[in-house]
């Protein structure tokens, strides 16, 4: 380093730290050398976990697995790739990375990558009713099976009630359109619906909502994934609210799991959960009412034919017993999303055929499939059922693997916590014991 690089050094790190995308630079061996702040809320590490060792150490990559390596092999830039995260709060994450060698004279020293948080982004991008540009109401949404014919029941009751209310379910059951429904349902009518979205810690986020509110009445106030803020901006949160009074606001907040365990576990504060508690409503993940899957493909032609002007599209029934017969780990977002992909292919057919399912779909339902493994297939009952030593441990892996993220209801962040390993390594194992078994 030369004098006016050394003077400047604390200035370039105190600016890496403030700048709001995700930096990890590794030198030539492949340590890290620089860790920002946002990378490691992106990634849910401290840098005092990765500074100074190499990335295949920490991640438990192999070498074509990682952009950085890659890049560091090639000396060429790879950009805008794509990936989705689930942090140590199970909070959902995408991002968009940029990753360059970086070079000193001729030579190449290292590679850095620059990770953009673009979450809140794709969530406005994945809003169908809102696209659509239909009133969000009750019955607009896909509600055939009984038990959640009993939401929608529920969800109309709380509305004549008008107490604070909780609702409770795994991402993309549909709790913020249930949200919206109640205030439609609302008689007399509340004058607007305000999403407060939770999924950032920043104080920020907390102080504008209290200067908002100051201003705001006779409206509907959606805190949405409470059990994401700090339990410090819970605390406000809750002062906020039970400050707020004579204003006719309606308070109705979401929460991603059982709300005894996030106290337990200290991700939601015992007394916001009281606030909210009085009326709660539980949204059943999708494979517990495989009822509402076809009817949710049909609204969702109904209204690309409508939109489009497109003839009628019909399901054939081998897509219906896949549809059936996958568990649906991401709700109705991600059979949403399967749909979207799917939608693009549709332009020319009157029947959604198993051969227009994106491939990735079909690879999920083989993998799946596959992983119907059970304890007893680990019994050694006769000098026959011997293997050899790897292919034993390779599946006894895969069934401790997958029981744990069973366990955690596919939550790789936290089955990752209890097995005493990162995310990252986690997903990874999962991953490369798939392609094991193909
Ligand atoms: N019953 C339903 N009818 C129609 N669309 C639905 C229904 N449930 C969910 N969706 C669709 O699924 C997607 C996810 O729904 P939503 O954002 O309400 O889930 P959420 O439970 O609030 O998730 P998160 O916990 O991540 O905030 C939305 O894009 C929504 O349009």
């Amino acid at each position: 380093m030369n004098e006016n690089s050394q003077y400047l050094g604390p200035f370039y790190r105190f600016a890496i730290d403030q700048v709001g995308v995700g930096v990890h630079a590794i030198d030539k061996n492949g340590k890290t050398v620089l860790y920002n702040d946002q990378m490691r809320k992106i990634e849910g590490l401290h840098s005092t976990d990765v500074e100074d060792r190499s990335i295949l150490e920490v991640f438990q990559f192999e070498k074509e697995e990682s952009t950085l390596l890659h890049v560091l092999s090639t000396g060429k830039p790879v950009n805008r790739v794509k990936q989705t995260y689930w942090n140590n709060k199970g909070r959902e994450i995408t991002t968009i990375n940029d990753t360059y060698p970086i070079f000193e004279q001729g030579q190449l020293i290292g590679a850095i990558e620059f990770a953009r948080d673009i979450t809140a982004l794709e969530r406005l991008v994945y809003q169908p009713l809102r696209r659509y540009n239909e009133p969000i109401t009750l019955s607009s949404l896909t509600a055939v099976s009984e038990t959640m014919r009993l939401v929608i029941s529920k969800a109309k009751s709380a509305a004549q009630v008008r107490m604070p209310l909780l609702l409770i379910g795994e991402a993309g059951t549909g709790k913020d359109l249930i949200a919206e429904g109640i205030h439609h349902q609302l008689t007399p009518s509340n004058d607007q619906f305000i999403s407060l979205f939770c999924h950032s810690s920043d104080p920020l986020l907390v102080n504008k909502f209290r200067e908002e509110l100051k201003n705001v009445s006779n409206s509907t106030i959606f805190c949405e994934r409470i059990d994401l803020l700090s339990l410090e901006l819970q605390k406000e949160l809750l002062h906020i609210l039970q400050t707020s009074t004579g204003k006719h606001n309606l308070f109705i907040a979401s929460i991603g799991s059982d709300p005894i365990d996030l106290v337990a576990s200290r991700s939601l504060s015992r007394d916001l959960y009281y606030y909210f508690a009085s009326m709660t409503i539980t949204v059943p993940p999708l494979r517990e009412r495989k009822e509402d899957i076809v009817p949710f493909v049909e609204d969702y032609l109904r209204r690309l034919e409508d939109r489009h002007g497109q003839s009628k599209v019909t399901i054939d029934s081998k897509v219906q017993e896949l549809l059936l017969s996958y568990d649906w780990p991401g709700n109705l977002k991600e059979l949403e999303l399967l749909l979207d992909e799917t939608s693009t292919m549709l332009t020319m057919e009157s029947t959604l055929t198993e051969d227009l399912l994106p491939v990735q779909f079909r690879y999920k339902l083989a993998v799946q499939d596959k992983s119907q493994v059970t304890a007893s297939d680990f019994l050694l009952t006769s000098e026959k059922d011997l293997m050899p030593l790897d292919q034993y441990l390779r599946e006894a892996e895969t069934y401790y693997l997958q029981k744990a993220v069973e366990k955690f209801e596919g939550n790789i962040t936290k089955a990752a916590e209890a097995l005493g390993m990162s995310r990252q390594n986690l997903q990874y194992r999962l991953r490369k014991l798939r392609n094991a078994r193909n």
